[in-house]
C-alpha cells in the first residue's frame, strides 16, 4: 500500500508536483516509442529534441505545484475550474518561455494538471479510479476564461467527428484506467523490464486513441496505421518478446514514414506513470 509522504498541503503539493515532472521526463526518455521523441532522437519532430523536453518537464513543476496547493481540499466547482484554467494556462506561458516557443507538452499539462488537482482535491492517496473521476469532474466544468479560438486539437475532433483530449479527460481518462495501468501492471507480472512494461502500456493506449497529433500529420490513414501497428507489438506478446520489438521496430519506421507522432498518446502514457506513483490499487485489484 502507498503512503503519501505528507499528509499537509504545502508538503503534499511540492511531491505531487515533483512527481509530476518525473513523469514527464521518464515518459520522453523512454526509448524506443515510435514516432516520438526519445533517446535515440526527434522522431518525426524537427524543432523537438529530449533536452528540450526535459527542459519543459522541469519549467512546469510550479504550475504543478500551484494547482495542487489550491486544489487541496477543495469541491471540483466552477471557482476551481477558473483557478486550475488559469494556472494551466500560466504552465504554458512557462513552457513556451522555456522552449522558446516549441509547444512540447501542452496537452500534458492538461491531463496531469487535472490529476495533480484531483489528488489534492481528495487530499489523501486514492484509487486510481477514484482520481479520474474527480478529475473528470473538474474538466466537466466550464471555464469562461478559456480561450474562444480554435486549436488544431478542436479542428481534428470537429472535422474527424472524435473525441479528443476534451474528452478524454471528461470521461475520466479511459485510455489510462482501462488500458494503460491493466497493460503496465499485467507486462510487470509477467516478467517484463520497466522499459518493456512502460512501452506495452503505450501500446495499449495506441491501439485506440484517436491522438489528434496523429489526425492532423496523417489523417485517418495514419491513426489506423497507429493503432493497427500497437494491436500487433501487443499480439505477439509484447515488448519483452523479440516479435513484439520488431513489430515495434515496423510500427516505428511506418510512423517516421507518414510523418506521424502520437503525442497525445505519449501524454496519456505520462498520466498512467503518474496515477501508478501515486495511486491506490482500485477496489477489483485488491481482490486478486
Ligand atoms: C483541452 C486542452 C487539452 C486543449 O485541447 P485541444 O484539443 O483544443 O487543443 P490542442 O492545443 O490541440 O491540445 C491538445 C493536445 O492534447 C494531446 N492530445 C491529442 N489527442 C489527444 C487525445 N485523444 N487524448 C488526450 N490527449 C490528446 C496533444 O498534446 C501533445 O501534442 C502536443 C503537440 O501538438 P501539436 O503542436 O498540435 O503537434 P505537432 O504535430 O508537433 O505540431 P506541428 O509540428 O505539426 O506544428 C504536445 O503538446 C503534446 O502534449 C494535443 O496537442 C487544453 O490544453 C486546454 O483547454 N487548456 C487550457 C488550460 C486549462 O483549462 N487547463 C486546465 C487543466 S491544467
Ligand atoms: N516524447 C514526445 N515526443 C513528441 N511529442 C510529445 N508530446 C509529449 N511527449 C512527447
Amino acid at each position: 500500500m502507498k503512503h503519501l509522504p505528507q499528509t499537509h498541503a504545502d508538503g503534499m503539493a511540492g511531491w505531487l508536483a515533483r512527481v509530476a515532472t518525473v513523469c514527464l521526463i521518464d515518459e520522453a526518455r523512454l526509448t524506443p516509442k515510435p514516432g516520438l521523441v526519445d533517446a535515440r532522437g526527434s522522431g518525426a519532430h524537427h524543432d523537438l529534441t529530449l533536452a528540450l523536453m526535459e527542459r519543459s518537464a522541469h519549467s512546469l513543476t510550479p504550475a504543478f505545484q500551484h494547482m495542487a496547493e489550491h486544489s487541496w481540499l477543495r469541491p471540483a466547482d466552477i471557482a476551481l475550474r477558473e483557478t486550475v484554467g488559469r494556472l494551466g494556462r500560466e504552465g504554458e506561458q512557462a513552457m513556451m518561455a522555456a522552449t522558446g516557443g516549441v509547444n512540447t507538452h501542452r496537452g500534458a499539462i492538461w491531463a496531469l494538471g487535472l490529476l495533480v488537482s484531483a489528488v489534492a482535491m481528495l487530499g489523501e492517496a486514492a484509487p486510481s479510479d477514484v482520481v479520474t473521476k474527480a478529475a473528470a469532474r473538474l474538466a466537466q466544468l466550464p471555464d469562461s476564461a478559456a480561450p474562444k479560438g480554435f486549436s488544431k486539437g478542436l479542428r481534428a475532433t470537429h472535422r474527424y467527428q472524435v473525441p479528443g483530449a476534451r474528452e478524454e479527460a471528461q470521461q475520466g481518462f479511459p485510455h489510462v484506467t482501462r488500458l494503460a495501468l491493466p497493460q503496465l501492471w499485467a507486462s510487470r507480472a509477467q516478467g517484463a523490464s520497466e522499459t518493456q512494461a512502460r512501452l506495452d502500456a503505450l501500446m495499449a493506449i495506441m491501439t485506440s486513441l484517436t491522438d489528434t497529433c496523429v489526425l492532423n500529420r496523417a489523417g485517418l490513414e495514419g491513426l489506423e496505421a497507429m493503432q493497427q501497428g500497437a494491436r500487433a507489438v501487443l499480439a505477439a506478446g509484447g515488448t519483452a518478446q523479440a516479435a513484439g520489438r520488431d513489430a515495434l521496430a515496423r510500427l516505428d519506421a511506418d510512423m517516421l514514414a507518414r510523418n506521424a507522432s502520437p503525442g497525445g498518446a505519449a501524454d496519456l502514457l505520462a498520466a498512467t506513470l503518474f496515477l501508478d506513483r501515486t495511486s491506490l490499487p482500485q477496489a477489483a485489484q485488491l481482490t486478486h
